[in-house]
Order: C-alpha cells, then structure tokens, then sequence
C-alpha cells in the first residue's frame, strides 16, 4: 500500500466527524452556550472532529457545517440534532439542510440521531434543576408548571405533556402542569391560573428549555406578568434553563457513539444469510437472560442440542431445563466451554465475557452471534417468522426495531400472496 492509499485508508476507517445542529438565538448567551456544549462534547468525545451548525439566526448553517465536515471525513458524518423536542426542525429544517450539504460533497454519507429529549438523564437534570430553588419547600407541596415551547404537531405536545407526568412521578410533586409559550395552550398564565385555582400555595416555573433565548426570556416576563396581577396569590420561583452541563455533552456523546457504530457496520460488514441445519448440532449460548430467551426457541425448532452455561436462568428457559429440552451449567463461563459448538451466541450482560466468548469461537471456526457489540461477533442473528410454509428471515443495519417491522409486514404478506402452501 502506498502512503497515500494508507491515508486513504486511515480517513475511511476513522471515526466520523460530529455535526451539533443547534437552534441559534440572537441571545449572546444563547449562541456562547451552544458553543461551551460543543466544547464539552469534544472532551467527551477526544479525537473526534466536533463542528457546530445552526438552523436560524447563528452562523453557520447546518448545510455548510455538514459540507465542511464531509470533505474533512472522508464522505462520513454524524448529525446530531440539539433539540429537546421533535418538532418541525427536527422532522423537516434539519434533514432538508443535511441533504443540501451532502450533496456537495459526491459520494458522502451522513447519519442522522434521533431528538434527545427521551433520554431518561435529562429528566433526571430536570429534577435537580428543580431542586435547585426548592429550597425549603418540599416536593409533596409544590405545584410544577413545565414550560414547552409548543408546536404544530400534536404529537411533539404530547410527548411534552407525557414528560410532564413522567417528573411527577418522579419527583413526587403535587402535581405537574404542562404549559407551552407558543401555538398551542394552556400558555403559561392560563397553566399559573389553573396552579392557584387548585389551591397551589409554592409554584416552581420550569422552562424546559436548553439554552438561554427567547423562550427563557418569555418564560421569565410571563411569570413576572402573572405575579404583578396576582400580588396576594401563591409564591412562585422560576428554575433555570439546562445549559451546557456535562450531563447534555454526555447524551450528544452517546447518540453520536450510536449513529457512528451504525454507520461503521452499514459500510463495513456485509453478512450472508443462509439457513443453518442445526438438528442434533451442538449450540452453546453463554448468559440466561431476555435476549437468550427470546432466541432459544428458533434454535430449539431447527432441532439443535442447546446447552445454556450461565448462573441464572429466566423462568422460560428454567421451565425448558426442567423439561428436558436445554441443559444448563449453573456457573460463569469458562475458557472451554465453547468445545464442539456448531454455533454460539454471547449473550451475557458482562462485555468482557462476551469477548472471551466470542474470541474462543473464533479460534474453534465456531460461528458467535455478540449480543452487545454486533461488530465482535461472526454472525448476525436474522428476525424471522413463519408464513405460508416459508420460514421469512430479514437482516438489516443494527436497527433491530425497524428490521423486526419488516419482517413483520413481509410475514404479512407473504400470508397473503397468490401462492398457497401446498401442504395446508
Ligand atoms: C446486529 C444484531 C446482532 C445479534 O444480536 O444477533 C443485533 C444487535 C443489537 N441489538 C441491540 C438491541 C436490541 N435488539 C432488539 C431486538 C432484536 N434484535 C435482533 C437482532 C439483532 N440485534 C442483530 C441484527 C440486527 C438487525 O438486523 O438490524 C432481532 C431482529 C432478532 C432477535 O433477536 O431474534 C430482535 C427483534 C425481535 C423481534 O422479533 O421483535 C431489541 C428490542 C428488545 O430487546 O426488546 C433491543 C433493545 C434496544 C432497542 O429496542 O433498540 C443491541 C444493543 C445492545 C445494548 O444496548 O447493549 C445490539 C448490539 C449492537 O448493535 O452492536
Ligand atoms: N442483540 C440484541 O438483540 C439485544 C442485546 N442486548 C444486549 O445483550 C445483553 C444481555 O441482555 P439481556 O438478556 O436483556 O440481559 P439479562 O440481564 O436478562 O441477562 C444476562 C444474563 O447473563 C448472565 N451472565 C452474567 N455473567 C455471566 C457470565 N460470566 N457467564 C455466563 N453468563 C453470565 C446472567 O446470569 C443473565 O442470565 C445486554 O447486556 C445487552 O448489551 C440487549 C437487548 C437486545
């Protein structure tokens, strides 16, 4: 290889650059945040080239941030989108904007993460945000009014009102009312209204918002709003935006992690799918848990002899020891164990014991499906089903949700084709 093909090959192989699509704000402070969080997820993230686009109001935009980092990255980018909510920008604005840049750079491949505002960390910040002006007063007694910014699709404000009860729980609060500062209701003085009409005597206001801008400042003037027409009503205090802390750095470090696993094995594991002819082969699965109860059956149907080597089993595959159908080693696996396997999969929770699995099988030319890192392993375990006589089996790209809904819809159809089984 030459020099050159080297450095080719490097770029190739390297990890992606990040892309932060951020909102943008004529807030100094807005913008300056947005820029102390880039920073932090580039600690989080060393080596990675993190870049900073905007949809509106800052520069640069996200089309020219993804261009940028495209001819740097050799063609393969990670976008992730610094939203709470998935809204307009998040469904239309930023995908529109990715596209453009791509396209200016042939050939390039860009993955796009989801919107970050399921991710349980934050509801947890929310609820230290929240602590943080409680001060004396306790959970059971104070009313929350949870500030969104409101959109034109119902199902964004419901994921807002759903988050809302999600911290009431949680937190143990009164209660928790959603309220939203723009295009839909209640809007924030009709949520503080309904607060002291059921009797709420210490009201904590919380915009959840990440950064300081508008809607921090509208949710501050509306408060103070509310109060100056209210001078005897309930005391409120209003808790802080979520600002560039480590907690949101390490949520775009994780959806960046996701998209750039995904990315490396749609480019570089093509796998082949065959049909294995198990009966009376050997199979050893490694960890008794969800993932090894939800495959066993599969094996057990093509016929296999399936030895289990974990200390725990679940009450399904206890239920198939005891009948006879599995045997299992009550222990942690051990060098050894893979033996005269046709077949393995690791599929305990510890990634250390997954890599001893899956290097022994290796050494062995045993076939290893890794259940927690799909890279390590030697074979991809296909969704399936059963339809018209047909076993249906579809693999796609480490998106086990999406391929799942595949094989469902092909089952689905192939139930209905103009091809009957013959033996029915
Ligand atoms: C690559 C592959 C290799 C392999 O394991 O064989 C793999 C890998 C991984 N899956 C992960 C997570 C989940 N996978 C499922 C479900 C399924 N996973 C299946 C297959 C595959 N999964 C292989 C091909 C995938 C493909 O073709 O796209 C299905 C289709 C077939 C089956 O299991 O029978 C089955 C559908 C079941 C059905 O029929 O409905 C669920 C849902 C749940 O458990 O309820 C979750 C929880 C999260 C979520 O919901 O997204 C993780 C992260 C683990 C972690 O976080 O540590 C990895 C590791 C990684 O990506 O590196
Ligand atoms: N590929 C997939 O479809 C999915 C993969 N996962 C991944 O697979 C792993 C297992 O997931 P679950 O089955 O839900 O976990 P689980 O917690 O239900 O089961 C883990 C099993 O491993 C066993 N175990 C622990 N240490 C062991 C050792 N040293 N030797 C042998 N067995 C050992 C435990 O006793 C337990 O039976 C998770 O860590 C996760 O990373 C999770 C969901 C889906």
């Amino acid at each position: 290889m030459t020099i050159v093909e080297r450095a080719r090959e490097a770029a190739r192989t390297a990890r992606p650059p990040l892309v932060i699509a951020a909102h943008g704000t004529r807030d100094p402070e807005g913008a300056a945040a947005a820029r102390a969080l880039a920073d932090r997820v580039r600690e989080a993230l060393p080596g990675i080239d993190v870049g900073l686009g905007f949809v509106e109001l800052t520069a640069p935009g996200i089309a020219d941030a993804v261009a940028a980092a495209a001819s740097s990255g050799a063609g393969r980018v990670v976008v992730v989108p610094l939203m709470l909510g998935s809204g307009g920008h998040v469904r239309r604005d930023i995908p529109e904007a990715i596209e453009v840049g791509r396209t200016r750079v042939p050939g390039s491949t860009v993955a796009y993460a989801p919107h970050l505002g399921p991710d349980p960390l934050l509801r947890t910040l929310t609820l230290d945000r929240i602590r943080a002006v409680l001060g004396d007063w306790s959970a059971a007694s104070t009313t929350i009014v949870l500030v969104g910014r409101g959109c034109s699709i119902a199902e964004t404000n419901a994921q807002h009102v759903a988050l809302a009860r999600l911290v009431e729980e949680e937190g143990g609060f009164d209660r928790v009312l959603p309220a939203f500062i723009q295009v839909t209701g209640p809007d924030l003085p009709a949520a503080l209204d309904q607060a002291a009409l059921l009797g709420a005597k210490q009201i904590v206001v919380v915009p959840n918002f990440l950064f300081p801008g508008a809607m921090r400042t509208w949710t501050r003037e509306q408060t103070a709003g509310w109060r100056s027409h209210h001078p005897n009503g309930p005391e409120v205090r209003v808790a802080e935006v979520i600002g560039p802390c480590a907690e949101l750095a390490a949520v775009v470090a994780e959806r960046y992690r996701a998209e750039a696993r995904r990315l490396d094995d749609a480019g570089s594991t093509p796998v082949y799918l065959s049909g294995l002819v198990l009966r009376g082969r050997d199979v050893l699965i490694v960890g008794g848990g969800r993932v090894a109860e939800r495959r066993v059956m599969a094996l057990l149907d093509a016929g296999a002899r399936v030895r289990v080597v974990s200390p725990t089993l679940t009450a399904v595959l206890s239920a198939l020891e005891l009948a006879g159908r599995i045997t299992w080693s009550a222990r942690a696996y051990r060098a050894g164990d893979v033996g005269e396997a046709w077949y393995v999969l690791a599929l305990s929770d510890d990634p250390g014991v997954n890599t001893r699995v899956a290097t022994e099988a290796e050494t062995a030319h045993a076939f290893c499906v890794r259940g927690d890192h799909a890279g390590g392993g030697s074979a991809w375990t296909p969704a399936t089903g059963r339809s018209a006589g047909l076993l249906v089996g579809v693999v796609g790209r480490r998106e086990p949700r999406r391929t799942a809904a595949v094989r469902d819809a092909l089952v689905e159809t192939v139930r209905t084709l103009p091809v009957p089984d013959p033996l029915d």
